[in-house]
């Protein structure tokens, strides 16, 4: 797990063998505790070159070892008996250096970088703190405002931003091992007195109080009740404030409250569910690893509005030449323009050229004949879209991927209007399209295997997490959506307010409550899907029925509102007043809660005392047994799946793992317990009736969330 060889002579190298990415498993680190004292032992090993094997220096504490029982040698003492070795350690670091593979690399005298390789301490977003000295040796060796940027965020730094903080000491574009050891050999039997980063005074600005409670105050804002950026503020508060030695102790104990926290845990179920939505399967049996991806060399977007705008630039943004389709002249105009910037702008927050040349602008569909794949991203209307993949069908060439930019349509209707239909799948992006990490690729029962290979592969180019799900209205994201927002609004019609709904779930960690997101959005969306349902009623202003529609319970409070005009943040006016129409900064509105009162008074309603447990329990639950329903269903193949698409499209808060985890956090026998709970109160809520399959989770013991998968398989086979 870590080879030595003598190099040069007199370079004892060690290189770190755990593929794939030389994380520090128990027989790592004692493979590393042996090697060094294999070279401090050799009198012929004048330095020593530490590096990993097949250009990654190390991926950081093995994470699937933690939450089992660690055995092996620990990391802190490692680390100091290298940074105490009288002959000088070079870290040679390739690829990338993360959490305790920096820390690692901190306990080494030098460090020399690859120019390509990435560098930082991302603890943090696995629910954890640098536990290996990092804490105390980073605000050492670059200062306490940088230290704490790099800690209480986890961002990870090119070489060269490296060198500038002076994290590493030389940066290179030739082979980053060879010219460790170039390195080593010329510092050979020099002083390592001044090499020690733990020995050396760690540099603070004059106030440091005001500076802590500054960043301390910042941190708590953006952390949305995330614990661990918290603690790293503290553990470098301790690297400012104390010895080393008593340092390093706080940065233990702070660690120890940490690593058993739920937090971490759901953090670390992140870190895999979004590798797992990787190896995607379908249930016909096709996977990842049987379905071969075609390459995509020109692609087109057929509608330039806001979602196809976002989709040309991700495209472009990738290197392919896309045809970027718009038939309004008057959009067109807009569009062209509206790209371009989006385009400079994200050039220049990368200091890369604008890949303008990318794109070419029509105003006809022809134009897209040539092309291997088309996203569609017209105007949300069954119609239009028909008409569209009736034309794209004729128009273009044999074997071109079809995909609809649809959220919630059918995406099997649509490829029946096609000739091939295998080659029709969803690409539902996530607004704004060239920014949010989010696509669900969603395929029909007569997608190929390899249109929907080749969309998670061009996903996967364009930086997306793509999670591959089955067709149905909303498919999972959205689907899971309507039972939430029907809850806020039955909610708001007991008593509850905007404000008090939003408060329960920004304190629970969402960035913005379910009436600020729909005022972002746009009312009127809703409200027309609702009126091609058939939901609207105008007129219908009180009496029984007025919040009964399909024989289930329905309030028309959306409806009310975009009668009146106010679609949210657009119109100035939604579930709360702002400055003018189109500012972000939403205000309590005394309109609207006037309007709440006689609405209840008009439906005989008599308010009462919501808290925001109840909030949370009936949003939350509603929208989790609509998740256990989708995998009951097959449209997703595992709680992963759901998890991912929730924490990267709907900003569920990700230290809570995720939907389906945070129902196994809570225990399933209490989901349970309350979703009969609030049915029986409200029989005509038909999103509240528990799922058969969370029923028969709790009746077969509540298997952990990794094991789900395997327990409904299990329960499908005995129906
Ligand atoms: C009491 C304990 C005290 C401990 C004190 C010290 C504390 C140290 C804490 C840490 O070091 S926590 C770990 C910090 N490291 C990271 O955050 C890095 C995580 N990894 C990555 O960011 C990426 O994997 C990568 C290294 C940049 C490589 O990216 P790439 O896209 O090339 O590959 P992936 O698909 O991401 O990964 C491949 C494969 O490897 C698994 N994996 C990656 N990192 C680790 C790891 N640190 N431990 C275990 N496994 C790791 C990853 O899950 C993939 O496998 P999978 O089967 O597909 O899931």
């Amino acid at each position: 797990m870590a080879q030595f060889t003598r190099v040069s002579r007199s370079v004892g190298l060690i290189t770190l063998q755990n593929p794939p990415v030389n994380a520090l498993s128990a027989v790592a680190r004692q493979g590393i505790v042996d090697a060094v004292k294999r070279a401090l032992s050799d009198p012929k090993v004048k330095s020593v070159v530490i590096c990993g094997q097949n250009g990654i220096f190390c991926g950081g504490a093995d994470i699937k070892e933690f939450g089992t029982n660690i055995t092996g040698p620990p990391l802190v003492p490692m680390i100091h008996a290298i940074e105490a070795s009288n002959k000088p350690v070079v870290a040679a670091i390739e690829g990338s250096a993360f959490g305790g593979g920096l820390e690692l690399a901190l306990g080494c005298h030098y460090r020399v970088a690859h120019s390509k390789a990435k560098l930082g301490l991302t603890e943090v977003t696995l629910g954890l703190l640098p536990a290996a000295g990092g804490t105390q040796r980073l605000p050492r060796l670059i200062g306490v405002p940088a230290a704490l940027n790099l800690i209480t965020t986890g961002r990870h730094v090119t070489a060269a931003e490296a060198l500038q903080l002076g994290i590493v000491d030389q940066v290179t574009d030739h082979n980053a091992v060879d010219e460790a050891v170039k390195f080593a050999l010329s510092v050979a039997g020099k002083s390592l007195d001044a090499r020690r980063i733990s020995t050396y005074p760690c540099p603070c600005p004059s106030d440091v109080d005001a500076l802590f409670e500054e960043v301390m105050q910042k941190v708590r804002q953006s952390a949305r009740g995330a614990i661990a950026p918290i603690a790293c503020v503290q553990a470098v508060r301790a690297a400012a404030t104390l010895p080393y030695s008593q340092g390093m102790e706080r940065e233990q104990e702070l660690m120890a409250t940490l690593f058993t926290s739920g937090q971490a845990r759901a953090l670390q179920y992140c870190f895999f569910a979004q590798r797992a939505v990787g190896r995607w399967s379908m249930p016909s049996g096709a996977r990842w690893d049987t379905s071969k991806p075609r390459s995509i060399h020109k692609a087109a977007v057929i509608g330039l509005g806001t979602m196809g705008r976002g989709i040309a630039v991700a495209l472009a943004q990738t290197g392919l030449s896309v045809v970027a389709v718009e038939t309004q002249e008057k959009q067109f105009m807009e569009a062209k323009k509206m790209v371009s910037g989006m385009m400079e702008r994200g050039a220049k927050r990368h200091g890369t050229a604008p890949p303008l040349d990318k794109i070419t602008y029509s105003q006809n569909i022809q134009a897209v004949a040539d092309v291997d794949l088309v996203i569609e991203a017209v105007f949300e209307d069954m119609a239009l879209k028909e008409k569209v993949f009736q034309q794209l069908s004729t128009i273009c060439k044999q074997g071109t991927f079809l995909c609809t930019n649809t959220s919630a349509l059918d995406v099997d209707h649509l490829a029946s209007q096609t000739r091939n239909p295998e080659l029709v799948v969803g690409m539902h992006f996530f607004a704004p399209a060239h920014v949010m990490k989010l696509l669900e690729v969603v395929y029909g029962p007569r997608s190929s295997p390899q249109a929907v290979a080749t969309a998670m592969q061009l996903g996967k180019k364009m930086g997306k997490v793509s999670v591959a799900v089955g067709n149905c209205r909303g498919f999972v994201g959205n689907r899971m959506l309507k039972p939430y927002l029907e809850q806020a609004l039955f909610l708001l019609e007991e008593g509850a307010t905007p404000e008090l709904v939003d408060g329960a779930l920004e304190e629970f960690g969402f960035a913005l409550g379910v009436f600020k997101m729909s005022d972002l959005s746009g009312l009127d969306v809703g409200w027309k899907v609702r009126k091609g349902d058939g939901l609207v009623e105008p007129g219908l202003a009180s009496g029984p029925s007025a919040r009964i529609r399909q024989g289930r319970r329905y309030s028309p409070l959306g409806d009310l509102l975009c009668e009146q005009g106010r679609f949210g943040q657009k119109t100035g006016q939604g579930w709360y007043r702002y400055d003018k129409p189109g500012s972000r900064v939403p205000r309590y509105d005394p309109w609207l809660h006037s309007f709440l009162e006689e609405y209840r008074t008009q439906h005989g309603i008599v308010a009462r005392r919501i808290d925001q447990q109840e909030v949370l329990e009936r949003c939350l639950y509603a929208l989790i047994n609509e998740g256990f329903r989708i995998l009951e269903d097959g449209i997703a193949a595992g709680p992963e799946d759901i998890d991912i698409i929730y924490v990267f499209g709907y900003s569920w808060p990700r230290h809570r793992g995720g939907p389906m985890f945070y129902a196994s956090m809570v225990g399933l026998a209490k989901v349970l317990e309350r979703l009969e709970h609030y049915h029986q109160a409200h029989p005509d809520v038909p999103y509240m009736q528990p799922c058969n399959l969370l029923r028969r989770l709790v009746a077969s013991g509540s298997p952990p969330v990794h094991k789900w998968k395997e327990a409904i398989k299990k329960l499908r086979s005995q129906l």
